[in-house]
């Protein structure tokens, strides 16, 4: 792990059962950047969401977040695609109560209100997540992220959906994060999105390049 690196994944190797997701993913992504895990469907994009939030662990190898084992509560994830039921059911403002009060927020409707100014969700807060534009959906997938105020935060493909114009304006949101002091990793399918990133890690190889 070099000195300046907040999430480190060592020789991680990941297999569900007989299938061998990867072999040796490795690289360390530093405090206050944006890294992205960049490959096509089905190579393990959303697994090392899992594995950053301490949800999944490693066959092998090593994961750490601010020098520690990944502890989920310090963490923040936002909804993985497809894996989000929640956003069927529940109106912005609910999921994010819901969030809130998983994570055991203190004054979680003070929290709640914050975030939804924040991100301009005001109008849409008692929509169901579902039925709302895809840049209200990215952010509230930003929001449920960082309800507990955490410093790293996971963002399953943020551009899913997303116009030109609307991808520029949720780029624009995670810079503010991690100038403000947080730490992103996403995951993406597209490379012009992974090209804006400090650190690609590229699946399914596991090929590292930074900016
Ligand atoms: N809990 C699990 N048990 C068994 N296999 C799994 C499990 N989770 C994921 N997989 C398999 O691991 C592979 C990688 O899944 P993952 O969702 O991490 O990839 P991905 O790159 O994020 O895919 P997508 O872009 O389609 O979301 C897939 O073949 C998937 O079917």
């Amino acid at each position: 792990m070099d000195a300046l690196s907040y999430v480190s994944f060592q020789h991680v190797e990941l297999s569900y059962g007989r299938h061998q997701i990867y072999r040796d993913l490795h690289f360390d992504l530093e405090d206050g950047q944006i890294g992205a895990v960049y490959g096509p469907s089905r190579t393990g994009k959303s697994s090392v969401l899992l594995l950053a939030s301490g949800n999944l662990l490693p066959s092998k190898g090593e994961v750490q977040v601010g020098g520690k084992k990944p502890d989920k509560k310090r963490v923040g994830l936002g909804p993985i695609q497809d894996l989000s039921p929640l956003f069927d059911t529940l109106t912005v403002e609910e999921h994010l109560l819901f969030q809130a009060r998983l994570h055991h927020v203190r004054k979680a409707k003070e929290r709640v209100s914050e975030l939804l100014n924040t991100y301009d969700l005001e109008e849409v807060r008692k929509y169901r997540v579902k039925d709302i534009p895809h840049l209200e959906q990215f952010r509230t997938g930003l929001a449920t992220a960082l309800v507990h105020q955490p410093k790293l935060v996971l963002i399953d493909e943020p551009e899913r959906g997303l116009t030109n114009e609307e991808w520029e304006i949720a780029y624009r949101d995670m810079r503010d994060l991690t100038e403000a002091g947080s730490t992103v990793l996403l995951t993406t399918v597209l490379l012009q999105v992974a090209e804006r990133c400090d650190l690609v890690a590229q699946l399914p190889e596991g090929e590292v390049w930074t900016r």
